[in-house]
């Protein structure tokens, strides 16, 4: 069965090779991403901001290699799912500016996904830095 071809379509357009793109293209693309994501959403910042406390907290209870590990993932998590709900922001914004209770559904989705991801950082935090942290400034 041979489908019709849009209207806006040449006849050779189907024909033509795919462009290649080389690792280095890949990696800055995705640099732009990240570049895109921290200028346009307040919340990188404020994650960011936490991390660094919690580092720099971390640090003044000396954490096992184990522990720095945990911590690395922890942020790296919570980072990425900030970062997946900033491009289904974007998405959902390329898709239409109305009001849809679908969409809505979608960024309320992922808004809850960085809620989930966010609150089991916060505890292994309070439980592997702030706990001994405390434990440490008191004793
Ligand atoms: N097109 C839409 N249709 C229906 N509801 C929407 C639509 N766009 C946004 N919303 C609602 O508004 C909320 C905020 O959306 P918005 O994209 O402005 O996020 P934001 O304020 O940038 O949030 P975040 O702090 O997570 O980046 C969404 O969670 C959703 O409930």
């Amino acid at each position: 069965m041979r489908l019709a071809m849009p209207p806006d379509m040449e006849p050779d357009d189907d024909l033509r090779e795919p462009e290649v793109r080389t690792w280095f293209r890949k990696f800055s693309d995705a640099l732009r991403g990240l570049k895109i994501a921290f200028r346009s959403e307040i919340n990188f910042f404020v994650h960011l901001f936490v991390a660094v406390i919690a580092g720099v907290a971390g640090g003044i209870v000396t954490m096992t290699d184990e522990r720095w590990c945990i911590f690395i993932i922890c942020v790296a998590v919570v980072l990425s799912a900030e970062l997946f709900n900033t491009a289904i922001e974007r998405l959902a914004r390329a898709v239409t500016r109305e009001e849809h209770p679908e969409v809505r559904d979608a960024l309320d989705i992922a808004a809850g996904a960085v809620l989930v991801v966010s609150i089991g950082a916060a505890v292994v935090g309070v439980l592997m830095i702030g706990w001994p942290f405390v434990a440490q400034i008191t004793r």
